[in-house]
């Protein structure tokens, strides 16, 4: 007989506040401030927006991923390696910092003026692979497969891992990582398969969303992060039919990593003897940081 679906009970709710980062951006940071820490493998999640003018210049990175998935307008980036691209509306940026990374994210040139809105996610790097070879991989928007549920009413992007039959790109970060981007019409109901004992959040950008069934459902506003219970295997979302606008949130699970997470902005290592040596290393461009000696962002400037 066919295992009946476990829902996933909501463990907490945080409202991502609002504070300034990098250069004069704002970010809604919901994971990754001191109401909630410990959700391995995620170690940040800002919803941020850039200004032209604004932006993230030349930065460290040691020991993770970065997932920066654009939602409205265009970021540069340009690393010491002289890697440098763009990402578009709907784009995805997998960056693995692994050893060390030094790079800048700003604001397309073309920008309209408007701000540049998207989410960045920081995933911890297993012991293994905290030394490994910087590694990129853009994920362009023609490249997502979606999916229409309840009757089209509802529609998924499935970013990375899999959704009612569609599987998305592959190895798009060394820890896996479900992404998917969820749009409701007022009234849509979604039933959405976890893997088992994955850790598993979703964040809401737009409109209200009710998480569970029936009478046990939970209403949850714009800019608030859902981290569920490890149990379960699904996860019950509807948009109220009385809604004006559509819903969209973005359903987020990870492996948990078993290791120590030791952090100090963007070193992120298993000890502190590891972050000590992510500093020095930085400042006297050893191990993995020797481009960064002389090196200055041509868009950071
Ligand atoms: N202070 C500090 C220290 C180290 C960093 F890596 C950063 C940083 O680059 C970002 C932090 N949130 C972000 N959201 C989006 C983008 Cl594109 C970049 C960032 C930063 F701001
Ligand atoms: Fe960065």
């Amino acid at each position: 007989t066919a295992a009946c679906s476990v829902p996933r009970a909501i463990r907490k709710v945080v409202l991502a506040g609002e504070q300034s980062e990098g250069a004069r951006a704002r970010v809604r940071r919901s994971i990754g401030t001191p109401g909630l820490r410990n959700l391995s493998p995620f170690l940040m999640l800002d919803h941020f927006s850039i200004k032209p003018g604004a932006g993230f210049p030349d930065h460290p990175h040691r020991g993770q991923e970065t997932i920066t998935y654009l939602l409205e307008g265009a970021v540069d980036h340009e690393d010491f390696a002289g890697n440098r691209g763009t990402i578009g509306p709907g784009d995805l940026q997998f960056m693995t910092a692994g050893r060390g990374i030094v790079h800048a994210e700003m604001p397309a040139q073309n920008a309209d003026g408007s701000a540049n809105v998207g989410l960045q996610l920081w995933v911890d790097l297993p012991r293994e692979l905290k030394a490994c070879e910087p590694r990129y991989r853009d994920l362009r928007a023609a490249e997502i497969p979606r999916v229409d549920v309840d009757g089209g009413k509802a529609t998924i992007k499935v970013i990375s891992g899999q959704s009612h039959g569609i599987d998305s790109v592959k190895d798009l970060a060394y820890t896996p990582v479900w992404i998917l981007d969820v749009e409701m019409k007022p009234g849509a109901k979604v039933t959405q398969p976890l893997p088992q004992g994955w850790t598993a959040f979703s964040y809401v950008l737009e409109g209200d969303a009710y998480f569970g069934e029936g009478d046990a459902r939970t209403k949850v506003a714009q800019y608030h992060n859902v981290v569920f219970d490890q149990e379960g295997d699904v996860v019950h979302v509807e948009a109220d039919p009385a809604a004006t606008g559509s819903t969209r949130l973005v359903i987020v699970a990870g492996t948990p990593l078993d290791q120590e997470i030791v952090q100090y902005g963007p070193f992120v290592l298993n000890s502190k003897e590891g972050v000590y040596k992510a500093l020095m290393d930085y400042q006297s461009y050893a191990n993995g940081f020797e481009r960064a000696k002389d090196w200055q962002s041509e868009i950071g400037k």
